[in-house]
């Protein structure tokens, strides 16, 4: 199965697949998706590829989560339903990564997947699942089967600009199985301590902050959540690492800032007055 998908994906980024292969690898990287071992395997034939010769033809896709109750936030809605300068974040985060991707899917809690297919009629909704983890696999299993890259892109990071977004696309077509926007820590961190007393000092110019959208080869992301061992994982990239893949960091932005708390909506309102204007 593993090499099935591998080689209908090379395929199908060299010189394009019927419609018949098209849906036999749809479906192939669907049991993956549900079969650890088979992802294991993926990750083998991953490993004995040849380097790839010559530019690749991609087709870009991408995942958005929005799945998410969004409790720290404590609106009355699903997070990403919550308005921003008269758009639900959803629709924001959704606008944004078509600027990049051909094709969205979007994972929304199964409660409230007609409001959601109403908000983003350009995308496909599907329900996701309790753990974030969850949701992007039932998202990247709902994906065409022609899409080669992937941007796993969480609707909470909805202002994060496409020049980010093109930079990381242009990482994983360069060779990488995966790359990530990353910026600095600003504040000064220390080690959690139990005892009221102060815990020590991290270094923070050896820490960095992840952000989304989180690029990868189809073939990555799906073998990486295949094998997920744990579905609290808090990202895409730890997976992808620890099945073995390489993964690049890149420059993110300010404005890939994740909305969380009551406070979060302020600045998410200044960034999209930004964006709305004229540059
Ligand atoms: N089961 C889940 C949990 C989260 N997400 C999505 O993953 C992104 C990052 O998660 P977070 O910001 O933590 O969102 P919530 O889980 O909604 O927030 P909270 O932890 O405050 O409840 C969000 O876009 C969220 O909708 C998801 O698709 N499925
Ligand atoms: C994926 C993520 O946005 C990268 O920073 C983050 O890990 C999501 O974490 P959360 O605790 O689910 O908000």
């Amino acid at each position: 199965m593993a090499e099935v998908v591998r080689d209908l994906s090379r395929r199908d980024t060299d010189k394009g697949l019927s419609a018949g292969e098209k849906r036999m690898l749809h479906k192939a990287r669907q049991i993956l998706v549900s079969e650890p071992r088979a992802g294991r395997e993926v990750r083998r034939a991953h490993r004995r590829e040849a380097p790839r010769r010559g530019p690749r033809v991609v087709t870009v896709a991408a995942v958005v989560t929005a799945a998410g109750s969004g409790s720290r936030l404590g609106a009355d809605v699903p997070k990403a339903l919550v308005e921003v300068q008269g758009r639900p974040l959803v629709v924001w985060a959704v606008e944004a990564v078509l600027q990049v991707a051909d094709a969205v899917v979007v994972t929304a809690p199964s409660a409230h997947l007609a409001e959601f297919r109403a908000a983003v009629p350009r995308a496909t909704v599907v329900a996701g699942g309790e753990e974030r983890q969850e949701s992007v696999a039932a998202g990247l299993a709902a994906l065409p089967a022609e899409a080669s890259i992937v941007l796993i892109h969480d609707a909470a990071r909805a202002f994060q600009p496409a020049t980010v977004m093109r930079a990381l696309v242009a990482a994983v077509e360069a060779g990488a199985d995966g790359a990530v926007p990353v910026v600095p820590v600003v504040d000064t961190l220390v080690a959690a301590s139990n005892d009221g007393g102060l815990g020590a000092t991290v270094d923070r110019d050896a820490l960095r902050a992840v952000q989304t959208p989180q690029v990868f080869t189809m073939a990555a992301a799906t073998a990486a959540h295949a094998q997920a061992a744990d579905a609290a994982a808090t990202d895409d990239a730890q997976l992808a690492l620890a099945a073995g893949f390489r993964v690049v960091e890149l420059p993110g932005d300010e404005r890939g800032f994740k909305v969380t708390r009551p406070l979060d909506l302020a600045l998410a309102s200044a960034v999209a007055t930004q964006a709305k204007e004229p540059a």
